[in-house]
């Protein structure tokens, strides 16, 4: 079948170029057209194919020019409706013929109808097959996609890419056979158990899907094992010893054990390439700083990166703190330094006299070059977009020694990822986890409370301040504008001001300059501030253990991860803690299932298989605007255990049978290996 160009470009829109495309392409549903049914039984909802007389048709002027005919057969009748017509299917449906209608039957006002119906003369033999219904594209035809599909199942090598034991031992059916059965299925098998896709023709599709997906992640991996990184190993343990002894607190087991984890990677000759997750305050800083006090004591230099200034300036107060005294040389580099102090910096990062670089995004710009970078931390590292990461892990490129050399690199995060998730997008990053908080928290209490009720906050926030306990209010997100946001901060601040007499009631939002902002932080470490009204710009990271109380602000329009980021500013310190979620009715379903999940629980990994479940994996992590689908068939959270069967197939292939692997990845993976590995 030749092909217009016009047809040409919808092809390639849904992604079809080749036969093996076309045969992956595959029913999003199947229509039944191999039954009729009886009139009488057609029930709204149902998708029904029926034949009958043709007992009535006219064209209706009101309420508006529509195309109705009535068909009825001994058990009932049928109204059918045409919105839009064109004068052929208004010959179809001539009073006393004979037809066949196929559609969806609804409820009408005179009883059940097909809005649309297609229309055939009665009498011609039913379909043998479930007829396949394809995902498609504005003006390509269902009849047109399927003999192009049809062709290319012809041409196609639909030879199995796994051998015949494998296939036993996993229970799948032979490729050919799972996918001729999707395009043209059995007579034996219904509409409904192919929908289901627990079929096991589904199965193996799925199974195939993400044994490829573990593949490509673990040759990623197997590539960067290759590579080469800087050798971390100090001469002596002085530096770190000193850092241990300067630090308040003792680490926690779950904190030295991810300690160890990384401190091993550092001192091996390819890149680290490591996740750090723990919930909003386990205390991930503190391990960040012994790894780069670890780095730096083996002479390389370290960059921190975080994505907002106020979390960078955290980060830098802390280091500062606990490393400074000990003679580390740290550098703060972000977009708002003059000139003059920036290009100072810069030539401290190019000289080496840098040893630590704490900055935000203005770290990666061209112009800054380090000596000798040997581990990158990047705090809250899905807020970078991927060309961010790439391009700080190029900087250690350009080191004077060699150009092949990768900085290792340490990701740091307070969303925790579903196991399933990092099973399968994961693969090629070590995940080291803080699975406990350091003692003495208790857990926040979640209150959810109607707007109408705020009032009642006040004696609240007198009663923690009476206490010498600090309260942040956050101001409501409004995604329409920025501006209205920052206003509603400004009113907000200025009301509670009125309120709270006798409080020292501070504002800081996005709009400000960095040194203001610098400074209400300051002053609101430092307690001189007892209430802080805050954008969402205190959301992540922001650390004052003395703040018990949090109120939002319109909850509801947050979404589940971002709430339990903001709740994690507070519970940080020994005191009893309490986040106040203020609402305003009426609330959405979904906004009532994440307000729910925050009241219900304070654990981040609950939070995050919840989150997973409302958004789905594309949104969840952020991949949604690369517009590259994640898994066209499986579905991470109905199939699990097939997640597992791959990763444990995909480490035995890639050991045993790396032609197995080829052939695999050949068939699943074309051009799809560079967004597996972002
Ligand atoms: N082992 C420990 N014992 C007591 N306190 C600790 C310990 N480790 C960290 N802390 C303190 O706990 C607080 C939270 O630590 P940190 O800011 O590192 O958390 P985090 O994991 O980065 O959390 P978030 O993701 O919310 O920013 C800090 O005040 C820190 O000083």
């Amino acid at each position: 079948m030749a092909t217009s160009s016009a047809t040409e470009r919808r092809l390639q829109r849904l992604g079809l170029h080749t036969p093996q495309d076309y045969i992956v392409h595959l029913p999003l549903r199947y229509e039944d057209e191999t039954q009729l049914v009886p009139i009488g039984s057609a029930q709204p909802g149902q998708s029904v194919q029926v034949e009958g007389a043709v007992l009535h048709s006219e064209v209706q002027l009101r309420p508006r020019r529509q195309l109705v005919a009535v068909v009825g057969d001994d058990t009932g009748r049928l109204s059918l409706r045409w919105l839009h017509f064109y004068p052929s299917q208004q010959k179809q449906v001539f009073k006393g013929r004979l037809v066949r209608v196929r559609g969806e039957v609804r409820a009408g006002f005179n009883g059940p109808e097909i809005v649309h119906p297609r229309v055939a003369a009665a009498g011609g033999a039913l379909a043998a097959a479930l007829t396949p219904v394809y995902p498609t594209t504005e003006g390509l035809s269902q009849p047109t996609l399927r003999k192009l599909i049809d062709r290319a199942l012809e041409s196609a090598d639909l030879s199995d890419t796994l051998p015949d034991d494998i296939r036993d031992r996993f229970g799948l059916v032979p490729f050919a056979q799972a996918i001729r059965a999707l395009h043209h299925p059995p007579a034996n098998v219904s509409a409904a158990d192919l929908l289901e896709r627990e079929h096991p023709a589904w199965r193996r599709i799925k199974f195939d899907e993400l044994l490829a997906q573990q593949l490509s992640l673990a040759r990623a991996r197997a590539q960067r094992l290759s590579q080469r990184a800087p050798l971390l190993k100090p001469q002596n343990t002085l530096l770190l010893k000193a850092l241990h002894a300067r630090l308040p607190f003792a680490l926690t087991a779950a904190q030295r054990r991810v300690v160890d984890e990384i401190l091993a990677d550092l001192q091996r000759a390819h890149p680290m390439h490591r996740l750090l997750q723990g919930d909003v305050g386990s205390g991930k800083t503190v391990v960040a700083a012994i790894a780069a006090a670890h780095a730096i004591a083996a002479g390389a230099q370290v960059a921190i990166m975080a994505p907002t200034e106020i979390l960078a300036e955290q980060h830098l107060h802390k280091m500062v703190d606990w490393l400074a005294p000990l003679g580390v040389n740290t550098v703060w580099l972000t977009g708002s330094l003059t000139q003059k102090t920036r290009r100072d910096a810069s030539q401290a990062i190019q000289s080496g006299q840098a040893q630590l670089v704490v900055g935000t995004q203005a770290l990666i710009q061209d112009k800054v070059a380090f000596a000798n970078l040997g581990l990158i931390i990047l705090d809250e590292q899905h807020r970078f977009g991927v060309g961010q990461r790439l391009a700080l892990s190029k900087k250690g490129e350009l080191g004077p020694d060699t150009d092949t050399v990768i900085p290792h690199q340490l990701n740091m995060s307070a969303t925790p990822i579903p196991r399933t998730l990092a099973m399968t997008f994961f693969a090629d990053l070590d995940v080291s986890v803080i699975d406990e908080l350091p003692p003495g928290r208790q857990q926040v209490v979640t209150k959810l409370l109607a707007d109408t009720r705020r009032h009642e906050l006040t004696a609240h926030i007198g009663a923690e301040v009476a206490r010498g306990r600090q309260v942040y209010w956050v101001c409501p997100l409004v995604e329409e504008s920025e501006a209205l946001q920052l206003q509603t901060a400004v009113d907000t601040h200025q009301q509670l001001s009125e309120i709270l007499a006798g409080m020292a009631v501070g504002l800081v939002h996005g709009r400000m300059k960095p040194a203001e902002k610098a400074q209400v932080m300051d002053d609101f470490r430092a307690g001189r501030i007892q209430v802080l009204v805050a954008t969402t710009v205190i959301e992540v990271g922001v650390d004052v253990p003395n703040a018990s109380l949090m109120v939002i602000e319109h909850a509801e329009r947050f979404g589940l991860a971002q709430l339990h980021q903001l709740r994690g500013r507070v519970g940080r310190g020994s005191a009893q803690s309490v986040c106040v979620l203020l609402y305003q009715n009426p609330l959405s379903a979904i906004a009532r299932q994440r307000l729910r999940a925050m009241y219900e629980t304070t654990d981040g990994f609950e939070i995050a298989r919840r989150d997973l479940d409302l958004r789905g994996p594309g949104e969840f992590l952020g991949v949604r605007q690369s517009g590259a689908q994640i898994l066209r068939f499986a579905s991470l959270e109905t199939d699990a255990a097939l997640v597992e069967q791959a990763q444990q197939l995909a480490a035995e292939l890639l050991a045993a049978q790396p032609e197995t692997v080829d052939r695999h990845l050949g068939r699943w993976m074309r051009g799809k290996q560079d967004f597996l590995r972002t």
